[in-house]
């Protein structure tokens, strides 16, 4: 229900996120679980999360860090790496242990080290999640030195998405945190087998938050921040009402030491005030209407989940965001620091 005082939309999933582990776990996972029933945990975890038992013991430790009566299901993931077995990877499929896997390539984003050095390393693995219909999760950059990081995207596209897709046409495929003009129209391109999440940051920044008048390290993530025009597209595709794309956060929490730091880590902490983000988005572009949607609808329909029961309401009040958050041991400075939004949550 819209008036223009509170929207209420069917309780909303985050499709891409990162809770991270050990001290930091408790701090961070109840932001999470605050605005979202479930959300696809992402494994990039040192040592990465690249087997059933380990997967299945985070979980275990997720649902541990989280106030008793919390009601939020972490949907797991795999971490592949070179060495991946495809019958590990069916094992916990169909044990219920992980809902997807993750290709990093190898050294392209944090915790990658161990990600794949070539797609043809793992093609076995992916057959057989095409098989066992599976959805395959992307960050979608090439690493290679020669490669502007601005372009890496892009060419992530026609070098590997494109004869992936063409080899494995029945492989579910979410491309994940898209920041270009050419994942938006190759997603669109490319028929219901593919879906992509978009992060709040892309919806808000440009690279130009990134680097006027000053490096500005609290604006720094991976894929990073492009021009303009691919931010207009991005809004413009998460607003469509399109089911191909759906909300995931990308919430990537860093020490505020370890960004704000000679080389500073890749990662947004957005986790806190997600919703009200993406609201203010779907507001300015005229599309509360295609909110719901995007927030609730699409990701569940992909990954061929239930849509959730119950209720969530934002409604139109002035909500301040700290310039930093305590996550337990270490502060963190959040997306939208020190400004002002326009929505605020209500449980
Ligand atoms: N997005 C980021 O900038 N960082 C993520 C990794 C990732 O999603 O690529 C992280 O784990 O810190
Ligand atoms: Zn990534
Ligand atoms: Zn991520």
């Amino acid at each position: 229900m819209t008036t223009p005082d509170s929207i209420t939309i069917r309780r909303p999933d985050d499709w891409h996120v990162h809770l991270r582990d050990g001290a930091l776990l408790a701090g961070v996972a109840p932001h999470t679980a605050r605005q979202f029933a479930r959300a696809i945990v992402m494994p990039n975890l040192s040592p990465p999360m690249t087997d059933v038992a380990g997967v299945s013991a985070y979980r275990e430790r997720i649902m541990a860090a989280l106030p008793a009566g919390t009601d939020f299901t972490p949907l797991m993931t795999l971490y592949l790496t070179d060495h991946t077995d495809p019958d590990e990877v069916e094992r916990g499929h169909s044990a219920g242990v992980f809902v997807a896997a993750k290709l990093y390539p190898a050294h392209a984003t944090t915790g990658s080290a161990h990600g794949v050095t070539d797609v043809a390393n793992i093609m076995p693995v992916l057959a057989r999640m095409e098989k066992i219909g599976m959805p395959l999760l992307i960050h979608g950059e090439v690493t290679d030195n020669h490669v502007d990081i601005f372009d890496r995207e892009a060419v992530f596209i026609e070098r590997t998405l494109i004869p992936l897709v063409k080899a494995l046409p029945g492989l579910r495929v979410v491309f994940e945190h898209v920041t270009t003009s050419e994942a938006v129209q190759f997603v669109e391109s490319a028929g219901a087998n593919l879906a992509a999440t978009i992060t709040p940051q892309h919806l808000h920044i440009n690279r130009n938050a990134m680097l006027v008048g000053g490096i500005r390290p609290h604006a720094y993530c991976l894929p990073v921040a492009k021009r303009e025009h691919h931010r207009l597209a991005l809004r413009k595709a998460a607003t469509s009402g399109s089911a191909q794309f759906f909300l995931g956060t990308d919430s990537a929490p860093h020490a505020k030491h370890l960004k704000e730091a000679a080389c500073g880590c890749a990662g947004i902490f957005n986790a806190p005030f997600a919703l009200e983000s993406y609201i203010r988005v779907f507001e300015e572009e005229g599309a509360l209407d295609k909110f719901e949607g995007f927030a609730s609808e699409h990701g569940p329909r992909f990954y061929r989940l239930p849509l959730n029961e119950g209720t969530v309401t934002l409604e139109r009040a002035p909500v301040t965001v700290p310039d930093e958050i305590d996550v337990g041991e270490t502060m963190v400075v959040p997306f939208h620091a020190g400004e002002t939004l326009g929505w605020r949550f209500r449980p």
